[in-house]
C-alpha cells in the first residue's frame, strides 16, 4: 500500500465539468444541512449578532450585475459555514476564559480560511478546511453522496500564521547562579585586615596607597584567587587544575586591585624569574593603567613588570623581556602587560619570549577581548604556553595540554594555567564564552537576578550605585548649544563628552573652542599616544573642564573626579553606553550621565537602557529660553567655523602631494637580496 497518496491538480480544463458540478452540489447540500442544524442550536443572541455581521459583509461586497452566479451562491454558503464556526468559537471562548494565545490564533486562522475564494474548487477546499477546524464531527463527513471519497488537495508550502513562542534562555549553572557581589560599595566596605590570606607587606602597601578597606568585589575575589593556589602555588601535583574565575562587576568597582593583589602575593614566593602572569588589555592606555597598578604593588620586591604595547620599539621591548647570559636566554619579566597585537608579534617573532611558565592569564575587559578574537591571540597564547621546549627530557616538568585524565597524565607535575576574566559587561553568551575554553569556571557577579536573567531575552548588566542617568530631548541643531549651556551656565565640569566618530569629536571641539569661554580638548585615535597621555593628565588635573572624546576613552580609563558624562551622540550599543557612563560615579562616588536624544531615537534608546537593567533614566528638559541668549553668538561662531573648515580643507588638499612625497621619503628602503 502506498504510504502517501498524491493527487495532482490538473487545472479546471482537465476536470470533467459535469462530475465536478455534481460533486460540488452534493457537498454544498450537505453543508447547507449542517449549517442549518448548527444555526438552530446556537443561541438567538449570538445568531442576531452574526446575522448582522453577515448582512454588513454582504452590503460591503461589490454588487454584481445580473443573475447571481454559481460561485457567488457557493461563497454565501461558505460564509454561513464560517459564521457558524465563529459562533462555536465564541461559545468556546466564553466557557474557557483563560484560553491560550495559540488557541486564539488558530481561531483567527479559521476566520481567514473562509475569505471569499475565487474558484469553485477553492470554495470547496476552503469550506472543507473550515469544517475540519470547526468541528471534528463535521470533518469526517465530506464524502460524496455515493459514498466515494473526495479528491483532496494537500497544499504544500502553505503559510499558516502561528505565534512564535518566545525562546527562554537556559544558562549553564555557573552563569545562572553566580557568587553575588554587592553593588553598593559605600555600605559594604570591608577593612583590609579582615580579608583572609593577605600578607603583611601587601597590607602595608595598601595602607600606604590610601586603601583602608576593600570594595565588595575585592573582598570576594581576592580570597577566591588565593584559595585556588592553596593546593599548589606554582607547581601543582599532576592533573591539578584550579577553576577559572570570571568577574562581572560595575564600572569603577575596583576590579583592577581584585586581581593585582592576589597575583602579586602568589608571585612573591617565586625563586626564578619567568613570565608567570600575562595581563591582556584592549588598548595601550588601559595596559598602561594596569601596568602602573602592578608596579605600585611590586615596588620593593624582585618582581618585574614589563609592558608590551607598541609604545616602545620592538627591539626595546625585546630587551626589556629577556637577556642572554652564558648563551642561554633568561626572562627579565614576571608580569607582562600587553595588548593583543603586540603580544602576538612577540610570540611569533621573539624567540626568547617564553610563556611556558605562565600561571595566570588575566583578560581584562573580557567581552571586548572576546570580540577581538579574530586576531586569534588566545590560540597563539595557548600554543606558546604548551609549546614543548627542546630539552623536554631534562626539564623539571613537562607541560602538556589538558586532556582526559589518565594515570600517565597525572604523574608528571606541571604548572596549571588559570584564566581570570574581568569586565563590567561580561557576556552571558555561552557560545562566545566557549571561545575562552574555560575550566570549571566560577562567576562573581553583581547582577543579582542571576536566575531571572536566564529568562530574559536580553542580558542585564551592572550599573554603578552612585550614577544618576538622564536623557535630554533635543534637536540636532541645538546639541552644541546645550553642551555650552551645561558647561557655562550649569557648571557641569569636569565633563567627558562622547561622540560617535572622530570627525564629530573634532567638529564639536572646533565649535566649542571658537565659541570661547570654556577650555576644551579632544581625545581620539587621531592623537599619538604621548598626546593622548598628556590630554588625559591635563583633564584629570582640572586644567581642561571639557574633554570631547570618541569611544577611545569609553572603556576602563580611570580618570579621577569626572563629575559628568555627556553622550553628545547616543551610543548604539548598550555595552558602549554602560562603559561611557561608567567614567563617572566611580569608586562609590556620585556622578551624572546625560544622553542627548533626538525624537526618533527616544523610544528605542530608552527601551534598550531599561532592558539592560538600568535603575532608572530620567528626563532632563532644557527650556529653549535657557539657550536664547547664546543663540546670536552661536550663529556667528557657526559661520566662522564654516570658514575655518574650508580653509583647513584647502590647506589639506594643497599639502597632500607634499605629504605623499614626505611619506615616500620616510619609507624604509627595501633590503636588496643577493
Ligand atoms: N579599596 C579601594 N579603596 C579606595 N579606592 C579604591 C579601592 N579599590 C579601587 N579603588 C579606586 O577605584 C577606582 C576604580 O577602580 P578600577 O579602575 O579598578 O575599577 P574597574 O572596576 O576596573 O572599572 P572599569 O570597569 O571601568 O575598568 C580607581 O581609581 C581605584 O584607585
Amino acid at each position: 500500500m502506498a504510504l502517501f497518496m498524491i493527487n495532482r491538480y490538473l487545472g479546471e480544463e482537465e476536470d470533467s465539468e459535469s462530475s465536478r458540478e455534481s460533486r460540488s452540489r452534493a457537498l454544498l447540500a450537505k453543508l447547507q444541512e449542517q449549517v442549518k442544524a448548527r444555526e438552530r442550536q446556537s443561541t438567538s443572541n449570538t445568531a442576531d449578532e452574526d446575522d448582522e455581521e453577515q448582512r454588513k459583509r454582504k452590503r460591503e461586497e461589490p454588487e454584481t450585475e445580473g443573475v447571481q452566479s454559481e460561485n457567488e451562491r457557493k461563497t454565501d454558503l461558505t460564509d454561513e459555514v464560517a459564521s457558524s464556526a465563529k459562533k462555536k468559537k465564541k461559545q468556546k471562548k466564553s466557557s474557557t476564559e483563560n484560553e491560550s494565545v495559540n488557541t486564539g490564533d488558530k481561531a483567527s486562522d479559521n476566520e481567514k480560511s473562509v475569505e471569499i475564494p475565487e474558484t469553485s474548487e477553492s470554495v470547496l477546499e476552503e469550506s472543507k478546511k473550515t469544517e475540519e477546524s470547526v468541528d471534528p464531527q463535521i470533518s469526517q463527513e465530506p464524502k460524496a453522496e455515493d459514498g466515494s471519497s473526495q479528491t483532496t488537495f494537500h497544499i504544500l508550502g502553505g503559510f499558516e500564521e502561528k505565534t512564535v513562542q518566545k525562546v527562554k534562555r537556559v544558562l549553564p549553572q555557573w552563569l545562572a547562579q553566580p557568587d553575588v557581589i554587592q553593588r553598593d560599595i559605600k555600605n559594604n566596605l570591608i577593612p583590609i585586615s579582615e580579608v583572609p590570606g593577605i600578607c603583611l607587606t601587601l597590607l602595608k602597601k595598601l595602607e600606604a596607597n590610601g586603601i583602608q578597606s576593600f570594595f565588595p568585589v575585592q573582598a570576594e575575589v581576592i580570597p577566591a584567587i588565593l584559595e585556588s593556589v592553596s593546593s599548589g602555588l606554582l607547581l601543582g601535583p599532576g592533573g591539578y587544575r584550579p577553576r577559572d574565575i570570571c568577574v562581572s562587576a560595575p564600572t569603577g568597582s575596583g576590579k583592577t586591585l581584585a586581581f593585582v593583589i592576589p597575583v602579586v602575593q602568589v608571585l612573591s614566593k617565586r625563586v626564578v624569574c619567568e613570565v608567570r602572569v600575562l595581563a591582556v588589555l584592549p588598548t595601550k592606555e588601559l595596559a598602561q593603567q594596569v601596568s602602573k597598578v602592578f608596579s605600585t604593588y611590586t615596588e620593593g620586591t624582585s618582581l618585574k613588570v614589563v609592558m608590551i604595547t607598541g609604545q616602545k620599539s620592538f627591539a626595546a621591548e625585546q630587551t626589556a623581556l629577556s637577556e642572554i647570559r652564558g648563551g642561554v636566554s633568561h626572562s627579565l619579566a614576571d608580569i607582562v602587560v600587553a595588548t593583543p597585537g603586540r603580544l602576538v608579534d612577540h610570540i611569533n617573532k621573539n624567540s626568547n619570549f617564553s610563556l611556558q611558565h605562565l600561571r595566570f592569564l588575566i583578560i581584562d575587559e573580557a567581552d571586548r577581548m572576546i570580540d577581538g578574537m579574530h586576531q586569534s591571540w588566545l590560540t597563539q597564547v595557548t600554543k606558546a604556553v604548551y609549546r614543548n621546549p627542546g630539552d623536554t627530557q631534562t626539564s623539571v616538568f613537562r607541560r602538556i595540554l589538558p586532556g582526559p585524565i589518565t594515570v600517565a597524565s597525572l604523574s608528571p607535575p606541571q604548572i596549571p594555567l588559570q584564566k581570570l576574566l574581568f569586565s563590567a559587561t561580561l557576556t552571558q553568551n555561552p557560545e562566545k564564552l566557549q571561545l575562552l575554553d574555560l575550566h570549571q569556571p566560577r562567576l562573581f557577579s553583581s547582577t543579582h537576578s542571576g536566575t531571572e536573567t536566564s529568562t530574559q531575552s536580553q542580558e542585564a548588566f551592572n550599573f554603578p550605585q552612585g550614577l544618576a542617568e538622564y536623557y535630554v530631548p533635543c534637536t540636532l541643531s541645538k546639541k552644541p548649544l546645550i553642551i555650552l549651556h551645561f558647561l557655562l551656565r550649569l557648571k557641569f565640569s569636569p565633563a567627558l563628552c562622547f561622540t560617535n566618530s572622530r570627525e564629530a569629536a573634532h567638529r564639536l571641539y572646533l565649535l566649542v573652542k571658537l565659541f570661547g569661554g570654556v577650555e576644551v580638548a579632544e581625545f581620539s585615535s587621531k592623537l599619538n599616544p604621548s598626546e593622548r597621555q598628556k590630554t588625559l593628565k591635563d583633564f584629570e588635573q582640572g586644567k581642561i573642564p571639557l574633554l570631547i572624546s570618541t569611544d577611545a576613552a569609553a572603556r576602563g580609563i580611570d580618570i579621577n573626579g569626572v563629575k559628568c558624562v555627556i553622550n553628545y551622540d547616543a551610543p548604539q550599543y548598550i555595552r558602549t553606553y554602560i562603559h561611557r557612563v561608567g567614567r563617572t560615579a566611580r569608586a562609590g562616588k556620585a556622578g551624572s550621565a546625560f544622553t542627548f536624544l533626538l525624537e526618533v531615537q527616544e523610544k528605542c534608546f530608552l527601551q534598550m537602557v531599561r532592558d539592560a537593567g538600568s535603575p532608572g533614566i530620567q528626563r532632563h528638559f532644557v527650556k529653549p529660553q535657557a539657550l536664547r541668549s547664546m543663540e546670536t553668538h552661536y550663529e556667528q561662531t557657526l559661520a566662522e567655523l564654516g570658514k575655518v573648515v574650508k580653509v583647513k580643507a584647502k590647506l589639506q588638499s594643497c599639502l597632500r602631494p607634499y605629504c605623499q612625497v614626505f611619506q615616500a621619503w620616510t619609507k624604509p628602503v627595501p633590503q636588496l637580496h643577493k
